[in-house]
């Protein structure tokens, strides 16, 4: 039987960053991977997602550079092209991660994988592989990196409903959408759709989109829904889906049914852990999670977790970041430092959004607070007539004048707010943000020209 010193279950950002590292440090390292190498991120999450939205961002630019001179027209957009193209480019990326850990050195398994003992993998058959031999490996340590899965509502007709994995190879584009769930995905995917000349409706159960965002950007999200085109049914839920000779019904429990040719559930997502045999050696879970402390240790000595399976931050650095961190603990230097708390998190939406640090709701609970806003127009913008404003905001700790969070909506704030997760995971001052000079004209200059405080927010505790 084949031995190795580290056994990686999954191959998306978490698991190959774990097992590359691992082998850069002289460890003997496997990695068996059931569906597609690279994981969620590159075949069905963010960068076919950002692809997407770049065909969108596209239309839009179109338009717009009339009013600058061009005598140019949206023509017809091909989603068969897009989707093609899309597809050949995540061929591309297949390769470069499987290439990225044969180099490394990395015994690579095609097939599902379950524990038989703590120390024992066998490898099944996959869809991806359905002609190798079941195997059965040996390895001091096992780390579970195998990712989550789109969440279906237990409704009426649920079976009808798409979620993000098939928005992918969709063969046409629906011309009308209903997405249930402002969360990330729900938000992105109306924007996508929209974008392209979708009719799409976007239902949710609270009164804003974007739950767990600073309120006043989900707030200034909820204005910017219908100048792109898309209708806002808040503070309602699903309760059946209906097929009909020319699409769907969509049933609300506020009465509303929407007509539509395709129900798309944004609803979340559930670590991946049915097949992976945990009772089998009791692993420990929680609320369907496999439960780890801050060193990525299950309950099980040698078995470790990491990623969306842990259903803590779900986004691909942090996976990458915690395969990063363990590979170097098990078998290097444990060296760097990373800042999980100040992790900076965006929504590609229409006019994205991104944030960095605390919102004004959780900061406030322990600090006083001075807010400082800003709202305008872009100047991109200005001769195109597009509607749609930008709005920048700080929150800053009244005593101690460190900048707690950074929050933008508007073009380019995920490029923005990476720059400035770097001042706020240093614990910058607002008074370093004043020193700054602006770089002109740009919209992100806005960030160290804020001089006039919003508001004076004292703290809900009241003990400070
Ligand atoms: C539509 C969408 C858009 C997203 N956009 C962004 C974004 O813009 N930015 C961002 O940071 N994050 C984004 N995310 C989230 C990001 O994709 C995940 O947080 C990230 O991929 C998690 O990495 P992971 O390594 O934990 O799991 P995954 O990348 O999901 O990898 C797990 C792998 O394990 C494999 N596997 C599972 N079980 C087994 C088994 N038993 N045997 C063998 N293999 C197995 C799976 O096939 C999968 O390839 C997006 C997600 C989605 C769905
Ligand atoms: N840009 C990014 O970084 C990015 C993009 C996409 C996904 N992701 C990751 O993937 C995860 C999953 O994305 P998601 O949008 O599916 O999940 P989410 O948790 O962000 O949003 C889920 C949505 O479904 C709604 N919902 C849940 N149960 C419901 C019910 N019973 N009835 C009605 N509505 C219900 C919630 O209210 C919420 O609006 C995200 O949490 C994020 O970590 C990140």
């Amino acid at each position: 039987m084949q031995e190795f010193d580290l056994f990686v279950i999954g191959a998306g950002s978490g698991g190959v960053r774990c097992a590359r590292i691992a082998a850069q440090n002289g460890a003997r390292v496997a990695i068996a991977e059931r569906r597609h190498w690279g994981g969620t991120c590159v075949n069905l999450g963010c960068v076919p997602k950002k692809l997407m939205v770049y065909a969108a961002d596209y239309g839009r630019e179109i338009d717009d550079a009339r009013s600058y001179g061009w005598d140019v027209t949206r023509g017809f957009h091909d989603w068969a092209k897009l989707i093609d193209a899309k597809d050949r480019e995540i061929e591309r990326l297949n390769g470069i991660y499987i290439s990225m850990l044969q180099k490394a050195g990395v015994t690579l398994f095609t097939g599902d994988a379950r524990l038989v003992d703590s120390d024992t993998i066998e490898i099944a058959p996959s869809d991806l592989a359905p002609e190798v031999q079941t195997q059965t490996v040996r390895a001091k340590n096992i780390v579970i990196a195998t990712g989550s899965t789109p969440h279906r509502l237990d409704i009426e007709g649920a079976e009808h409903a798409i979620v993000s994995d098939d928005a992918f190879h969709l063969e046409d584009r629906p011309e009308r959408v209903a997405v249930i769930g402002s969360g990330y995905i729900g938000v992105e995917f109306a924007g996508i759709f929209a974008g392209l000349g979708s009719s799409v409706d976007l239902v949710y159960r609270q009164n804003l989109p974007l739950r767990g965002f600073d309120h006043e950007l989900r707030a200034h999200l909820a204005e910017l829904l219908p100048i792109n085109g898309i209708r806002a049914r808040h503070s309602t839920s699903p309760e059946r889906i209906e097929k009909v000779e020319d699409g769907y019904r969509l049933h609300l429990d506020d009465g509303v049914v929407l007509e539509t040719d395709c129900v798309f559930m944004a609803t979340g997502r559930r670590p991946n852990i049915a097949s992976l045999g945990l009772d089998r050696i009791g692993l420990k879970t929680v609320d369907g999670r496999i439960a780890v402390n801050a060193k990525s240790e299950t309950n099980i000595p040698n078995v470790y977790a990491i990623g969306d399976v842990i259903d803590t931050y779900n986004l691909t650095p942090t996976a990458i970041a915690e395969g990063h961190i363990l590979a170097e603990r098990l078998f290097g230097e444990p060296g760097r430092e990373w800042s999980f708390d100040t992790t900076p998190k965006a929504v590609f939406f229409t006019q994205p959004l991104a944030s960095v640090g605390l919102t004004e709701e959780e900061a406030t609970r322990d600090h006083d607070l001075e807010i400082f806003t800003s709202t305008f127009t872009p100047m991109r913008q200005t001769l195109s007539d597009r509607k749609g404003k930008v709005l920048m905001k700080l929150v800053v700790d009244a005593h101690s004048n460190v900048v707690l969070g950074a929050h933008m909506i508007g073009p380019d704030s995920p490029e923005i707010i990476q720059g400035l997760a770097i001042a706020v995971t240093a614990g910058l001052k607002k008074r370093d943000f004043d020193r700054t000079i602006g770089l002109h004209p740009t919209s992100a200059e806005e960030f160290v020209t804020m001089r006039s405080r919003t508001r004076y927010v004292p703290s809900a505790s009241g003990t400070v």
